[in-house]
Formats: structure tokens, sequence, C-alpha cells
């Protein structure tokens, strides 16, 4: 079976650096794609308390993950011998109308209960909402749940360089991650070089720029090159530049291709030539304009 490795967070905790992504994953076909994604392969996903799916992923890992001790309950059984609750890493976020110290620990709660988990591997902000200007004091929320070993990891979403800045003037936790879009044709150098210098891992969201990149010519005439598809040249480019990424899929057969990027290598070349691909493009919201 194929998995993807692991890349180490700035507290020593490992990530598998290829996860599944669960935006607009209808809750209850939620279970059934963890599963699936399960039995492809991947031991990381990505969820949040605003997909409203989060007791759906519960339900899927729960089928896998029976035992009191693995922390999830409700469980009908291992489908997959072998993997325990210690080998699935399980990212979930703090939506934007619950920022605040005390809110932020309350959402918390609610999505421990939606998972039936013991501990999140890692809590994010979703959204840094600057007219709020509340993420500095929701962020030593998630310090105390992490000095609480509720979550094995703490970090932010859609953070710009200001806001780690600002976040930085008062953090006593460097954030593990920050969770941006981040595609060819938004690759985000200057976020990128930040987390960097900073010891912050950065995790692509919608790294195939919700399906709008896999017709880039350049995609294209790379993976007829290397007999792959534009999918896999995508996710191959992220992992190569070191990023986590967490493509979502609805059918078995995309969520296995999108896992098998791990048997081929694109060139320097072709590295090159996927860099000249940025052009600013957004599929998502601005982090300036959410709040
Ligand atoms: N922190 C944040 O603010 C955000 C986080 N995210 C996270 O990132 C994850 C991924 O982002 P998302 O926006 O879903 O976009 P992705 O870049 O993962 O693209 C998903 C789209 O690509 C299609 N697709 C997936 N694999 C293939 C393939 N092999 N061949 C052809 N088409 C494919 C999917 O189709 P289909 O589903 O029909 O298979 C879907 O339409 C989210 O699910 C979520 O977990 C996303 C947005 C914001
Ligand atoms: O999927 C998420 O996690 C999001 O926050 C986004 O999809 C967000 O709602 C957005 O990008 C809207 O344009």
């Amino acid at each position: 079976m194929k998995t993807s490795p692991r890349l180490s967070l700035n507290n020593g905790v490992l990530i598998n650096q290829l996860g599944f992504g669960l935006y607009k994953v209808p809750p209850a076909d939620a279970a059934g794609l963890v599963q699936a994604a399960l039995a492809a392969g991947y031991r990381h996903f990505d969820t949040a308390a605003m997909y409203g799916n989060e007791t759906g992923v519960a339900r899927g890992l729960s089928a896998q993950l029976s035992s009191p001790s693995a922390g999830i309950s409700g469980g009908s059984g291992e489908l997959f011998p072998g993997i325990s609750r210690e080998d699935i890493f399980v990212t979930t976020k703090l939506w934007n109308d619950h920022h605040g110290y005390d809110a932020a620990l309350r959402a918390f709660d609610d999505s421990m209960v939606n998972l039936g988990l013991d501990y999140v591997d890692l809590y994010l902000i979703h959204w840094p909402c600057p007219r709020k200007g509340l993420f500095p004091e929701t962020y030593r929320a998630l310090e105390t749940l992490y000095r609480e070993g509720r979550v094995r990891a703490i970090g932010v979403s859609n953070f710009q360089p200001v806001h780690l800045d600002r976040l930085l003037q008062t953090a006593e936790v460097v954030p593990a991650v920050n969770q941006i879009e981040l595609h060819p044709w938004l690759q985000q150098e200057e976020l990128r070089h930040k987390h960097q210098e900073l010891g912050i891992l950065t995790e692509a969201w919608s790294p195939l720029g919700r399906g709008q990149v896999l017709a880039d010519p350049v995609i294209q005439a790379c993976a007829a090159e290397h007999r792959r598809t534009p999918a896999q040249v995508i996710l191959r480019w992220h992992m190569q530049l070191g990023h986590v990424a967490i493509p979502k899929a609805s059918s078995e057969a995309r969520i296995r291709e999108n896992l098998d990027v791990f048997g081929f290598e694109l060139s320097s070349r072709d590295m090159a030539a996927l860099a000249g691909l940025d052009r600013g493009h957004r599929t998502g919201s601005h982090p300036d304009n959410v709040n």
C-alpha cells in the first residue's frame, strides 16, 4: 500500500506530507471518503468546524479505530488491521465567529465532541480575520490547549506576513504550520520564505487550484512526458518543494491517483517550468477580506 512520507513540525511531531482535504464534502459522504482514503493509504485528514463534516470524519475513523484507548468512540472494528490512532493525523480549524480566548476554548471543545477524539493532532486558526483584531488572543487559547496536551501542534491558516509578525510579538509557541492557498498559479514566494525563516511548515490548501490548474498546458505537457496525470505532476511539485498538501477528491480512483506521487521525480527543468507558471491567481478569498 502506498503511503506518504512524514515531515517534522517545529516541535518534532510528524505530519504526513500528503493528506486528504474535506472542504465541501457533504457530511453524509465524509465517512465513506475517509474510509476510501484510509484504504488507499492516507493517514492525514484535514477538516474544519466550518465544513460541517467533523462528525462524518469521526464515523469514518471510528470504523477503523474501535478500541477505547484509541480515543475514538463508537467504532465497529478495524477495517484495516494495524492502523492505530497514533498513525493518524487529524487537523481541524477554529472558525471565524469563534475568535477570542473563551470562545476559542469552547469551539475546540465542540470540535472534540464532533470528532470523538481525546486529542487533535493539529488545531489551526482558520482565518486571521484582521478587522476583528482578536487573533493574538485566540492564539493564546490554542497555546493553552497545547500546554494541556489536548493538541499535539498548533498553527494558523491564511496568515499573511503582517499577521505572522503581529502574532509573534506575543506568541510563546511558534505556529507549527501556516496553511495557505498554494499551487502553481499562486506560488506565495514571500510567504514561503518567511515560513522558512521562522521554522513554520508551509501547508498548501487547494493544492490543485480547485482543479483549475490541471488544464494548464505546461502541466499537461509535463504529465504526458512522465506518463502521469496533471494532478500527479502538481502534487509531485508540492512534494519536491517540501510543502504539505491536502488534495480533496470524490472518487476512489482519484483518491488513489493523488497519493501515487512518490514513484517518479520532476527534473530541475520541470521544476523551473512550473516555477514560471505563477500568476497570482487566487481561487479563494484574500485573507485581508475575510472577517
Ligand atoms: N484553510 C483554508 O482556508 C482552506 C483549506 N482547504 C483545504 O484544502 C483542501 C483541498 O482544497 P480544495 O479547495 O478542495 O481544492 P483542490 O485543489 O484539492 O481541488 C479539488 C478539486 O480537484 C478535483 N480533483 C481532485 N483530484 C483530481 C484528479 N486526480 N483529477 C482530476 N480532478 C481532481 C476535485 O474533483 P472531485 O472532488 O470531483 O473528485 C475537486 O474539484 C480542502 O478540501 C480543505 O481541506 C481548502 C480551502 C481553504
Ligand atoms: O475551505 C476552507 O477552508 C475555506 O475557508 C474556504 O474555502 C473559504 O471559505 C473560501 O476560500 C471562500 O472563498
